[in-house]
């Protein structure tokens, strides 16, 4: 557990915590020697000779005083820790959710990491403050009470003593089982969640066919196994808990049977057989209670791991000394590249080149492979085999900011920030004006929207950008790209979304763009394909045509097939230029 959570902190904030355990277990073993002072400082007030009492009450109010001093700085102390360990955690998950490839964002992982973020690092938080201390004073504090009353009379020490390590079974036993069950109910608790935000997001199209019962099936699934994990994790920990706390009474009265079977030997004095009862009631509290701090010691442990998982998660390598690329030249090299280890190839040898001051066509059935071949270009993933150059330099080589840098990207599913439509433009350049704002509105088809809304550029976009329209949003996003004004420019293109004016306003600006950048379009529509340097039409994560969209169409081939196909099923229409 400590290694973990030193683990999940890092180095530079080990100290605290290492220093708060410390502290804590000091104070549990300060407590645990004014409880064994209580006895002999009890017994002699009782006894016969109150007169001999002062110098272990002396010691006794000694050793109250040091630990209430030492109580006080552990909780300051814990206090602070816990702050630092939010705080830390918090950091570095950011600092690694930055760093991981981008495909590692998948839907599934929306839940996880909101569970993680939240919940994870509040019950890790409360280790220190609520967790520790309480368990530290119910192990700690009554084996160094065992230990100091050794050296008062052996044989109540020894039957204690045989009495920790059953206890220390019974918990041990107890934790395991609430640990087990509560990852198994953390797995179905994130399972639920993912459910809960796609029937939320899927909600526009379960009704639009009129399939809201059906789409919520998964999550009532999901809500019901979640459901289950709880009972399964009550079902078992109940009873794990409630033997705990039996076999902490039934220790409490083998000490009793112990204390009276001496005290009515004669070989125990009755002051002495009542300072020891009031010590072992003194005990039954926070040993009923260690039960629960350590379920929930084993549940901080849990998230712990899953903190650690998304912290030992392979980050993007970053080469040690970045190349930056020489020019804008986009080159495919015999490139392979699955999703899943040994799963099918959504890329399979696939090269072509994209020389800057041209516009490049991904043309390709759905699911040929076109947006991954935009994927790899950003690092989103990395190629398995041969090699994705960028100006000539391996993508790999040129390090991600410059990478960044380099290539703009407008993807069809938009996300937009809860804020004004200039500031999601201006994410692309923070300190960029007006007038450069209006510059690209206007390449973008931006500027007829921004002359409907009455708040123009001020208008808020709402959360992921809902108060927009998905055209408006299309341009918003590509107002961004062409703001941030990269060497290589790539556009997944709508495939609805725009109209005919707009639809023309945007082919013209790929056009204009390819004038001095690297344009590569993920085409759906005919008359960018037409503008086009070259077509690059892609079948089974394979390269079937390249050449000039004229030559394609000559050759009659894949391509020409796939154009015929698309005409009969959406009316493109795509003439070849003549010669
Ligand atoms: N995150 C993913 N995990 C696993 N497989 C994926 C993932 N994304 C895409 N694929 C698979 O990779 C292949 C290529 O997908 P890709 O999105 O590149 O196709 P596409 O040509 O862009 O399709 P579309 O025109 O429909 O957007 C497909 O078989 C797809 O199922």
């Amino acid at each position: 557990m400590i290694r973990a959570f030193l683990s999940a902190m890092g180095p530079r904030h080990g100290g605290p915590i290492r220093a708060g355990i410390l502290l804590s277990t000091a104070v549990s073993a300060v407590q645990g020697l004014v409880f064994a002072l209580m006895v002999p400082a009890l017994a002699a007030l009782l006894g016969p000779d109150p007169a001999g009492a002062p110098p272990w009450t002396a010691l006794l109010l000694a050793a109250t005083a040091g630990y209430a001093v030492l109580r006080t700085a552990g909780l300051y102390l814990n206090f602070r820790v816990g702050g630092t360990i939010s705080r830390a955690l918090h950091h570095r998950i950011g600092d690694r959710l930055v760093r991981l490839p981008l495909g590692w964002f998948t839907g599934g992982r929306v839940g996880e990491l909101n569970r993680i973020a939240t919940d994870g690092v509040s019950r890790a938080t409360a280790v220190p403050v609520h967790v520790y201390p309480p368990l530290a004073d119910a192990v700690v504090t009554p084996v160094v009470a065992v230990l100091a009353l050794f050296w008062w009379d052996w044989r109540i020490a020894l039957a204690g003593a045989a009495c920790l390590p059953l206890l220390w079974l019974v918990f041990a036993r107890s934790n395991d089982a609430v640990g087990r069950n509560d990852a198994a109910r953390d797995a179905a608790v994130d399972e639920a969640s993912d459910r809960v935000l796609e029937y939320a997001r899927a909600q526009p199209v379960l009704r639009a066919f009129g399939r809201t019962e059906e789409g919520g099936r998964s999550l009532d699934a999901a809500l019901a196994a979640e459901h289950a994990a709880a009972r399964r994790l009550l079902l078992r920990a109940v009873p794990a808990l409630l033997g705990y706390s039996f076999a902490v009474r039934l220790m409490f009265g083998l000490l009793l049977a112990c204390t009276a079977y001496l005290a009515l030997g004669g070989a125990l004095g009755a002051p002495e057989a009542v300072a020891l009862l009031v010590l072992v009631a003194r005990f039954t509290h926070p040993l009923s209670a260690a039960a629960d701090q350590g379920a929930a010691l084993r549940m901080a442990a849990n998230q712990l791991s899953r903190i650690n998982a998304v912290l030992e998660e392979p980050a993007l390598p970053e080469p040690d000394a970045p190349v930056p690329p020489r020019d804008a030249t986009v080159e495919f090299d015999e490139v392979s590249f699955s999703y899943t280890p040994g799963g099918p190839r959504a890329l399979d040898r696939v090269s072509f080149r994209a020389d800057p001051g041209t516009l490049t066509a991904l043309v390709g059935p759905s699911g040929s492979g076109k947006t991954t071949v935009a994927k790899l270009l950003a690092r989103f993933h990395d190629a398995d085999a041969g090699r994705v150059r960028l100006g000539g330099v391996d993508v790999r080589d040129i390090g991600s900011e410059e990478l960044t840098r380099h290539v703009a990207i407008v993807f069809q599913d938009v996300y937009l920030f809860d804020a004004t439509i200039a500031d999601n433009v201006r994410l692309a350049r923070p300190g960029a004006g007006r007038e450069d704002l209006d510059r690209v509105a206007e390449k973008a088809g931006l500027d007829t929207v921004l002359a409907e809304l009455p708040d123009g550029w001020d208008t808020r976009v709402g959360e992921g950008g809902t108060a927009l329209s998905g055209g408006q949003k299309q341009r918003v996003s590509i107002a961004r790209a062409l703001l941030k004004d990269a060497p290589v420019v790539v556009l997944d293109e709508a495939s609805s979304a725009l109209d005919a004016e707009n639809e023309a306003r945007l082919t013209a600006t790929a056009v204009e763009l390819a004038r001095e950048r690297t344009v590569l379009v993920i085409a759906h529509r005919p008359a960018t394909v037409a503008a086009a340097d070259q077509v690059v039409f892609l079948e089974g994560g394979r390269v079937a045509e390249a050449g000039a969209p004229a030559e394609l169409l000559a050759r009659n081939g894949r391509h020409a097939a796939f154009v015929r196909a698309r005409e009969r099923a959406q009316g493109w229409r795509l003439a070849s230029s003549p010669a």
